[in-house]
Order: C-alpha cells, then sequence, then structure tokens
C-alpha cells in the first residue's frame, strides 16, 4: 500500500513537472519566433540601411533575409550571420571614407569660392552647402552632386564672358579690317596732289602692309586731316583764281565804262564838228549864190578858210583821241581774251578733277563710284530694252600672299597690267572698274551667251598666261570669276549680291574658276 501511495507520489510529480517543462518549452518557443520575427525586421531594415555600400553585404543579407522568411534552422543560418558581421566590420572603413569625402567637399567648395568675380547667389550656395556636415554616405553623394552643380554654374558665367569677348574681338577684326580697307578706298579716291597727295600715299602703304588698331585711329585721323588741307587749299586755290578774276574783271568793266564815256564824248564832238561842217557847207553855198565875182568873195572866203582849219584842227585832234580810244579797246579785248583764256585753263582743270573723281588712279580704269553710276544707267537701259545685261567680278587669288612675298609695288604692278589686260579683252560698251582692294567689276551689255562666256573664260585664261617674274622667280597669277546676268525683278544691289555669291564659289572651288550662278 505504501509502494502504491510513493509510486503514485512519484507520478503526479512527475506529471507536475513535466507540466512545467511543457510550460518553459512554450515560453522558449515563444521567446525563440519572437527574436526570429525581430531579427527578420533587423536583417530587413540593415538591408535597406546598407544598400549599395557594397554588393557582397547587399548579397549576404538578402540570403539571410530569404532563410530566414523560409524558417530554417537556426543553426544554419548562424555563420550566414558571422559573414554579416564580418562585412558589416569591413563598413567601418567607409567612416574614414566617408570623412575623407567631407574633406574634398570642404576643400573644393572654399576652392570655388575663392574664384573672383563670382555672383553673389552661387556664393551663397557653396556657403550653404558648407554648412552641411554629412551623416552618411548617401549624404556625402548628393553633397558631391550638388558641388558639380555649381562648378559647372561658376564654369558657365566664367566661360560666357570669355566667348563673348571672343566675339566681340573678332568683331572688332572685322571692323578693323573694313576700316583699314575703306580707308586705302577713300585715299585712292581723294587723290590728292602736293604736300598732302604725298603724305597720303604714304599712310596708304602703311595701310597696307598693315597697322595696329590704335594707329588704325591715328591714321583715320591723319587722314581727315590732310583730306582737310587738301580741302582748304583747293579752296584756297580757287579763291585765290577767283579774286584775280573778278579783280581782272572790275578793272576791265571800270576801264570799258571810262572808254565807252570817251566814245560818247568823241561821239558827240564828232556830231558838233559834222553839224559844224554842215553851217560851213551852208554859208559856202550861200556864199556862192550872194558873190558873182572871187574878188568881192575874198574877204568872206578867208573867214570861211579860218573856221574850215579850225575844224580841221579839231578833226585831228579828233582822230587821235579816237586812236587812243582804239588802242585802249584793243588793250581791253586782249585782256579780255586773256582772262577768257584763264577761265578756260581752270575749267579744263575742273574737268581734269571731274574726271579723276571716277579714276582709279593707280590702274587708271573706273572706280567704285563711277561703276555705280554705270550700273546704274545699264539697269535703266535694261529694264527698257531687256537685252541680255551680265555683270562679272574679277577677283585676283591669293592677293595678299603676292605683296606679302614680294612687296606692295609687285602687287601694284600685277593690279596695273590685271587691269589693262581685262580691258584690252572687253568690247567698246564693256564697262570696267576697279572697286577696291584686288577687285574689278565688268558690265557686259547686250552681250548673247556664248559670247560673255567665251570672253570671261578668256579673260581668266589671258590673266593666267600673264608673266610674271619678281625677284628673280617667275610667279603665275591667276584669277577667280563670279558672273550673273540681270533678270526678272532684278535690281542692281540684287544682282551685285548673287555676284559675290558666284565669286565666293569661284573661291571655293579652288579659286581659277569662272562661276555662273543665274
Ligand atoms: N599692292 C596693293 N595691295 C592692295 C591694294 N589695295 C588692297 N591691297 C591688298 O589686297 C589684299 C586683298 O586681299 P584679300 O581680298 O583679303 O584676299 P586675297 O589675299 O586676295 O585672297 P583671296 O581673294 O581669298 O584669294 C590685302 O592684303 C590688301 O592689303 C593696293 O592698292 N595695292
Amino acid at each position: 500500500m505504501t509502494a502504491k501511495y510513493n509510486a503514485a507520489s512519484d507520478v503526479s510529480e512527475l506529471k507536475l513537472r513535466l507540466d512545467q517543462a511543457q510550460l518553459s518549452y512554450r515560453d522558449v518557443s515563444l521567446k525563440s519566433r519572437r527574436e526570429i520575427v525581430i531579427l527578420k525586421r533587423l536583417i530587413a531594415r540593415m538591408s535597406v540601411a546598407c544598400k549599395g555600400l557594397d554588393s557582397e553585404l547587399d548579397k549576404r543579407l538578402d540570403t539571410l533575409r530569404t532563410d530566414l522568411e523560409q524558417n530554417k534552422d537556426i543553426s544554419k543560418i548562424v555563420p550566414h550571420l558571422a559573414q554579416v558581421e564580418r562585412l558589416l566590420l569591413r563598413q567601418t572603413s567607409t567612416h574614414s571614407t566617408m570623412e575623407r569625402l567631407s574633406d574634398l567637399i570642404r576643400q573644393s567648395s572654399e576652392s570655388l569660392k575663392r574664384i573672383p568675380a563670382l555672383p553673389v547667389q552661387l556664393k551663397r550656395d557653396i556657403h550653404d552647402l558648407l554648412s552641411q556636415a554629412p551623416d552618411s554616405l548617401h549624404h556625402s553623394h548628393q553633397q558631391i552632386t550638388q558641388l558639380f552643380g555649381l562648378y559647372d554654374r561658376a564654369l558657365k558665367l566664367l566661360t560666357v564672358p570669355v566667348s563673348i569677348e571672343r566675339e566681340s574681338r573678332s568683331k572688332d577684326n572685322d571692323l578693323q579690317h573694313k576700316l583699314c580697307n575703306e580707308l586705302q578706298q577713300i585715299i585712292t579716291e581723294l587723290d590728292a596732289e602736293g604736300e598732302s597727295g604725298d603724305q597720303l600715299l604714304a599712310i596708304r602703304h602703311q595701310l597696307l602692309a598693315g597697322v595696329e588698331p590704335i594707329s588704325l585711329v591715328e591714321l583715320c585721323l591723319d587722314v581727315l586731316r590732310l583730306a582737310l588741307d587738301s580741302f582748304i587749299h583747293e579752296r584756297r586755290h580757287s579763291q585765290k583764281f577767283l579774286d584775280v578774276i573778278s579783280g581782272d574783271l572790275a578793272a576791265l568793266e571800270q576801264t570799258t565804262r571810262q572808254t565807252a564815256d570817251q566814245g560818247q564824248a568823241l561821239y558827240k564832238h564828232r556830231s558838233e564838228l559834222t553839224a559844224e561842217l554842215g553851217q560851213l557847207s551852208d554859208r559856202f553855198h550861200h556864199a556862192l549864190q550872194q558873190y558873182t565875182n572871187l574878188e568881192s568873195w575874198r574877204g568872206a572866203a578867208h573867214s570861211l578858210d579860218t573856221s574850215l582849219r579850225q575844224l580841221v584842227e579839231r578833226q585831228r585832234s579828233l582822230e587821235n583821241r579816237e586812236q587812243a580810244l582804239l588802242e585802249q579797246l584793243h588793250y581791253h579785248k586782249n585782256r579780255a581774251e586773256h582772262l577768257y583764256q584763264q577761265t578756260q585753263n581752270q575749267h579744263r582743270q575742273i574737268e581734269d578733277l571731274q574726271r579723276r573723281i571716277f579714276l582709279d588712279p593707280l590702274t587708271r580704269v573706273y572706280n567704285r563710284a563711277a561703276f555705280h553710276d554705270r550700273l546704274e544707267h545699264e539697269y535703266r537701259r535694261w529694264i527698257r530694252y531687256q537685252h541680255p545685261l551680265c555683270l562679272a567680278i574679277v577677283n585676283i587669288d591669293h592677293f595678299g600672299d603676292l605683296n606679302d612675298n614680294y612687296g606692295f609695288q609687285a602687287g601694284d604692278k600685277v593690279l596695273k597690267i590685271i587691269a589693262r589686260t581685262v580691258h584690252q579683252h572687253l568690247r567698246d560698251t564693256d564697262f570696267i572698274a576697279r572697286v577696291g582692294n584686288d577687285e574689278f567689276m565688268l558690265i557686259l551689255p547686250d552681250i548673247a551667251e556664248d559670247e560673255r562666256h567665251r570672253r570671261l573664260s578668256g579673260i581668266r585664261e589671258a590673266i593666267l598666261q600673264l608673266p610674271f617674274r619678281f625677284r628673280e622667280k617667275n610667279v603665275t597669277i591667276s584669277a577667280s570669276i563670279g558672273a550673273t546676268l540681270f533678270d526678272d525683278t532684278d535690281t542692281p544691289g540684287k544682282v551685285i549680291e548673287r555676284g559675290q555669291k558666284a565669286l565666293s564659289s569661284a573661291k571655293h572651288a579652288g579659286r581659277n574658276h569662272l562661276i555662273w550662278i543665274a
């Protein structure tokens, strides 16, 4: 009985222990499941937080997450956890990378800030960037991107003015080139003589050799001054001439008036003499009728004779005065002739000047002013008659190089010879003008298609065949020609533009070409 009781008490104690063991197992299992949930959550958060820092770490965390999801045996997961821990330890070096990055960002920002003439807003943005201390690699990356943006803005701001400056510099160069050419053209057209002419010629040579911008301004002023001097000189010369002529004319007018007065007085005396001679004749006639014999008439005849002698005397003195008057008139006639001659000379000089205004003094062909006049005239004829009217532009190739290699005198000689050659290939009705530098304009009115092509090709070929020799070297020179015809609603301006386009195509085609643009 006692044994039975003892056994029952052991069973009940075992049962109690079993219940306690079951309870504690349930607690442990519950705790373990809760820990696994926490571990899962932690691993998930770590995956997100560390994403991109290290690809191996990313991979391990992913595997760990999957293993946990699949409720794998924790003992199998533990080695993965150890690897993740090792990788995380490796990430501590990231901290020093971050510090280095942060230093770099700060230094680069400071350097950017020191660039002079940075706009205030940009400086402010750099300051904002510097005020944030990066607390993660991600933040550092954001700051680097920001810094790149700031550098880009600064670079643009600093380089834009440079490009503008370069553009304006190239504009300045174009302007200087144009000014230089215009100035040369003006000097050519001024064609001044004397001391001013010599000085202007010297300036032209300077311009041809190339000058600095500051000298160009000074030369412009010099040209203005010399042009003014030349103008004042011309005006003084004309004034002097006019003074002399008007002085001479006034003197002539005065003496002519005196002569006319004297002539008038002489005429009056002659009339009086004639009247007295008439009276004498009447008295003589009367005496002839009154007296029958000569003796009784002697007394009256004596008185008549005296009167007649006096009349003859007065007649002689009148003749002398008339002779003096004639001599005076003769003198006036010579004087008037001399004056006329002087005005004729002046007229010729003005005509010569007028002609020179339309001539290029170097090549002796027409100049730009004459070209525009003539083109306008031919244009009006074309509108009326609609005959084919051709405009061609001849431009010497690499003329600048020729000047550089053989000097301006050589260049001048080439210009003269080429102008003469082109002129020789033109008809009487054609027109040639040097419109500037090394460029000639040709107007060929009323010219058939094959004829105009033959003529212009002939000019190009003739220039190429010209035998030039400079500094002991045979030099071949070519020219490019652009040509076009007046058509439809064309105006002179449009045609010149088209001709220039054709010329530019001829240059681009390699020079020594004739190009037509219809
Ligand atoms: N000797 C001389 N040279 C002149 C005269 N007038 C202008 N020039 C020069 O003529 C040259 C003209 O050159 P550009 O029209 O620029 O070109 P290029 O050298 O002929 O070259 P492409 O026309 O392109 O084949 C410049 O160097 C001027 O200095 C002048 O009366 N006499």
